[in-house]
């Protein structure tokens, strides 16, 4: 069961006012975009140096420890998912909000936290949003994690139209686009397109362990493509896997069925002849499920920035000189990615920018003398 939210209130938003329990990577990604958007945000975490990161980096300010006089619009609780349902538990004790939500990677096992403990069913709007990265912590947050994402709200029975409403906006302040469906449901969706992917992602990436430096230095970005996630949090990532663990195991046996089957096949084949028939079969199926997934053809709305590598060569304060020279042209460089091939004495470092200040970049910074491949 699932369906769209349709509901859109336009114009200047209801939510004014939003506490975020807990500074790490997610809390402070929803944080910053909410102020992005006007959005007063109140922040809090346990861990003194994360608030205070998150604070610095303008995702709003500490929550003062009284009571408030005026609860906020609503509450993001955006911790681990073990503690969702004791923070929300407090929140709503201390009146801090008129309306909470979460952000933990489960739904069933929080809603029944949360049932355990007595929480007000009709304020409570359990949330998953569908952005995130393999790094934790506030360091790591962006306002635009969530853009052009998928944000799963998940209304028990007792939920209130009007909290279901306003956790869909902050959803939609964030960039992302609300979609409600029960616990189960989204459990049974997030093990097959998030929690399985990524427990095959550390399998494959522990095999790397096995190789040798010569062969990790032949690794290309298929591997990496593959293996990405793998560098997240594995605390984490083993709470994830603990709540959601029958859908996980689930799809993980359908894997491992597949991956048995190839071996097998591989194992038997007799010369370049050998019929691979098992081996053909889920390489056709996985192009196929490949091929399902929503994004190439203008799900994401990440922002189009324009990206200019430039062939540098590595010697101490170049990064410097090419950022002031693009400084001295008047373009603000949105996103920065460096490759440096192990060995050679070049790098390529890649600067994104809007659109329309690519052509200023690629003249000030050719008349000065740089590397620049447009286009490429
Ligand atoms: N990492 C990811 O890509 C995604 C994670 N999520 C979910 O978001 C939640 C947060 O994950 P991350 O931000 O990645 O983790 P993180 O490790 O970056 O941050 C978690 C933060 O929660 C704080 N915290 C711990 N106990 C707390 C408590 N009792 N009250 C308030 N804050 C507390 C920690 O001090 C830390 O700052 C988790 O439930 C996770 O399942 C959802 C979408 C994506
Ligand atoms: O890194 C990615 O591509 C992700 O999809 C990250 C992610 C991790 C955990 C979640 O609960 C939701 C999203």
């Amino acid at each position: 069961m699932e369906e769209t939210v349709t509901t859109d209130h336009g114009g200047r938003p209801d939510v004014e006012r939003v506490v975020v329990l807990g500074t790490g990577l997610i809390g402070t990604s929803i944080a910053l975009a909410l102020r992005s958007r006007g959005v007063d945000v109140a922040l809090s975490d346990p861990d003194p140096a994360s608030l205070r990161m998150a604070a610095d980096l303008g995702a709003g300010r500490p929550l003062e420890e009284n009571t408030p006089a005026v609860p906020a619009d609503v509450a993001v609780v955006a911790a681990p998912p073990e503690v969702v349902p004791e923070v929300l538990k407090k929140a709503q004790d201390r009146g801090l909000a008129q309306v909470y939500t979460d952000a933990a990677s489960v739904k069933s096992s929080v809603v029944a936290g949360a049932e355990r403990l007595g929480c007000d069913l009709a304020t409570f709007v359990p949330g998953h949003p569908m952005g995130g990265r393999e790094k934790s912590g506030p360091g790591a947050a962006r306002s635009d994690l969530f853009l052009g994402r998928s944000w799963a709200l998940c209304p028990t029975g007792k939920a209130d139209a009007g909290a279901v409403a306003a956790v869909s906006q902050v959803s939609r302040l964030c960039g992302a686009d609300p979609l409600v469906l029960d616990p189960a449901a989204h459990d049974r969706a997030v093990a097959l397109v998030s929690h399985a992917p990524h427990m095959a992602a550390s399998a494959m990436a522990a095999r790397l362990l096995e190789g040798d430096a010569s062969a990790l230095a032949l690794a290309g970005q298929g591997v990496r493509d593959v293996t990405r996630v793998a560098g997240g949090d594995p605390g984490m990532w083993t709470a994830i896997l603990s709540h959601n663990a029958a859908p996980v195991a689930g799809v993980l046996r359908g894997i491992a069925e597949d991956l048995t089957a190839t071996a097998h096949s591989l194992e038997q084949a007799q010369g370049p002849d050998a019929d691979l028939a098992p081996v053909r079969d889920v390489l056709e199926r996985g192009r196929t499920g490949q091929g399902r997934l929503p994004g190439k053809h203008g799900a994401v709305r990440r922002p189009a920035w324009a990206v200019l590598p430039v062939v540098v060569s590595d010697e101490p304060g170049v990064l410097g000189r090419l950022f002031v020279a693009a400084g001295e042209a008047g373009v603000n460089i949105e996103d920065v990615r460096i490759e440096h091939t192990p060995g050679l004495p070049m790098g390529t470092v890649s600067l994104s920018v809007l659109p329309e200040a690519e052509d200023t970049l690629v003249r000030a910074l050719s008349a000065a003398g740089w590397s620049v491949h447009p286009g490429r």
